[in-house]
């Protein structure tokens, strides 16, 4: 478990401090796949790395279990580690970037070995499991190959197979998918999704997309202006955000439109099928039924819908239960229903 607790940091500038994260506490649970979400500027980087100390907090704890041995088995606080112990404890938690940071001059084999190279890791038994490494990420054929010759995707799957060199127990994701496209995104964010699942990683997505959260986290925290506006599962956050904050960031365009009477919420979500407009359309017109928009968070990316739209059914039992089936039926979107929705 990562609990961070009361976490501050100031920066010093030329024009005077930066308060970038203002008392946050949030707990990650082992094997979560946990959102940290918010604006440019919010302190989502900073805050992802204080887990690994690259950011010392000005002010807080950041407790984690596990990475090193202690006598009473309590969680140790990273902050009050001597740089011996720290560097053992950091040897659990690797990272991933935006821009992949691999190195250029060395092939995609010897990308991955570096880690267990500066760990001592003898050469053959290196390369062995680096090999394993990328298969496991699907590029068994790209050891010999350069960065250079890769796509972003694959450049993507090579840090990620080097980030599991060292058997992490903690992977850290800043805006992992940002460089890439739709597409790719989503492969990247199955790998992660399976690395979770398989290896049983704790993995900290910081990303400004919403989508992403979407699609792989189970818990959020939104952050604005370095404070912690809400945090709890991606169902509870994105179902009824209670902020300002929240709302901007789960419905950016403010999609709040005409309200009738409904009872039962649904969240549809577009796997990139062929529209959405239609959609919402064919239902009006092929079951006669008429659904509320209650919010979207949609993008028409080459004429294919991604995103997710919150729909609310009549009343009318029956004409709700003709809306779900006719949903449900549809190719490429993911129909479900939203518990507890309070508008
Ligand atoms: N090394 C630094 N020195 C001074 N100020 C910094 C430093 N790092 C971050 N900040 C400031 O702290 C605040 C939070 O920055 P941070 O990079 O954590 O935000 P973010 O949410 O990750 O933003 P983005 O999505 O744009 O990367 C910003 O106001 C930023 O300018």
């Amino acid at each position: 478990m990562i609990q961070l607790e009361h976490i501050s940091k100031t920066f010093p500038t030329a024009d005077g401090e930066v308060q970038a994260l203002r008392d946050v506490s949030i707990t990650i649970g082992d094997g979560d796949i946990y959102g940290i979400v918010g604006m440019s500027g919010a302190g989502k980087s900073t805050l992802v790395r204080c887990i690994n100390l690259l950011e010392r907090p000005t002010e807080g704890r950041v407790l984690i279990d596990g990475l090193i041995e202690t006598e009473n088995g309590e969680p140790v606080d990273l902050c009050q580690l001597h740089s011996a112990q720290l560097r053992q404890a950091r040897r659990s938690i690797s990272m991933i970037f935006q821009q992949f940071n691999l190195l250029m001059q060395r092939t995609c084999l010897s990308n991955i070995c570096f880690p267990m190279e500066i760990a001592g890791v003898p050469k053959a038994q290196a390369r062995k499991r680096a090999q394993e490494l990328l298969e496991i990420v699907g590029l068994p054929d790209k050891a010999g190959a350069y960065p250079a010759q890769l796509s972003g995707g694959q450049k993507q799957r090579v840090a990620i197979a080097r980030a599991l060199a060292s058997n992490p127990k903690i992977l850290l994701c800043d805006e992992a998918t940002s460089a890439l496209d739709p597409t790719t995104t989503r492969s990247i964010l199955r790998l992660v999704q399976d690395i979770n699942k398989r290896l049983g990683i704790t993995v900290v997505v910081i990303t400004h997309e919403m989508a992403v959260v979407e699609e792989i986290c189970t818990h959020v925290t939104i952050l604005d202006h370095g404070r912690v506006m809400e945090t709890g599962t991606v169902e509870e956050v994105f179902s009824n955000p209670k902020t300002e904050a929240g709302r901007r960031l789960v419905f950016p365009e403010g999609a709040v439109i005409e309200r009738l009477p409904a009872v039962r919420v649904v969240r549809v979500v577009f796997n990139g099928g062929s529209s959405y407009e239609p959609l919402i359309a064919s239902l009006a017109i092929d079951c006669q039924v008429k659904v509320n928009i209650l919010g979207a968070d949609t993008k028409n990316i080459n004429g294919q819908a991604f995103g997710s739209m919150l729909l609310g059914l009549p009343e009318d039992p029956a004409e709700a239960a003709k809306a779900m089936t006719y949903l449900r039926n549809q190719p490429n979107v993911t129909v479900e229903e939203v518990q507890d929705y309070h508008a």
